[in-house]
């Protein structure tokens, strides 16, 4: 109650890296919404909506309540089509796209394995409801209708049955890579490319 309060009045905005999150998207299996690409497009405000009831929920606010939408903030990244990597051979391509989240809302909450756990729960019932079935899925890496991937809850460290944070293969996956840094190329720090007469010696 206090928190919501305080964010409505603008009191807490401070906000800053150590609570951003971001989740990874991927699919390579049509849906009820269409082929991947409408799939993606179907999905994303349902995701905002779940990040937004996850946050009010964990942060205690009544239902109903009256929120700030501009406290969480949605990057997004391009849909990219990617070579699936793993898996059967001969699948479908890719599409891939990552959401970095950020905002004074979400840095009321501080990171913690329950929230986090309960997030997740939130994300395998939306594959659920854009057709993702697991009981089809006979071995790893299998196409999907709709995967989606918590990459990292700011500097949280989870190592749960059901939950691995920051996400163990993220590093090793350009089609989580890249859309992850087209989503950050909104920020005031925008890496600038050195040009290769001034870098590599070699
Ligand atoms: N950071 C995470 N994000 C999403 N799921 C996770 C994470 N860490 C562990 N899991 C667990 O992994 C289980 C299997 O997920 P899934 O079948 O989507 O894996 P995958 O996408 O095929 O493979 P990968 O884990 O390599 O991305 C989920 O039910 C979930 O409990
Ligand atoms: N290109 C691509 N390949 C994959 C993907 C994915 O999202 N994109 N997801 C996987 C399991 O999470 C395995 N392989």
């Amino acid at each position: 109650m206090c928190a919501s309060l305080a964010d409505q009045l603008g009191v807490s905005t401070a906000y800053s890296a150590p609570s951003t999150l971001a989740v990874a998207l991927g699919a390579n299996l049509a849906s009820a919404f269409g082929p991947p690409r409408a799939t993606l497009r179907a999905v994303r405000p349902e995701l905002e909506q779940t990040i937004h009831e996850w946050l009010s929920t964990s942060l205690g606010e009544a239902s109903g309540e009256r929120v700030n939408p501009a406290g969480l903030r949605c990057r997004w990244s391009p849909l990219f089509e990617t070579d699936p990597v793993g898996g059967p051979p001969e699948q479908p391509v890719y599409i891939n796209a990552v959401v970095v989240v950020d905002g004074p809302r979400l840095a009321l909450l501080q990171p913690c394995e329950a929230a986090a756990l309960s997030l997740l729960a939130r994300l395998l019932a939306l594959e659920k409801r854009f057709g993702r079935d697991r009981q089809a899925e006979l071995m790893r890496w299998e196409s999907r209708s709709l995967d989606l991937d918590l990459l990292a809850w700011g500097a949280l460290q989870v190592q749960h049955e059901a939950l691995i944070l920051p996400h163990p293969r993220l590093i090793e996956r350009s089609f989580v890579v890249v859309p992850l840094a087209a989503a950050l190329t909104g920020v005031a720090q925008v890496p600038r490319r050195i040009p290769p007469d001034l870098g590599w010696l070699e």
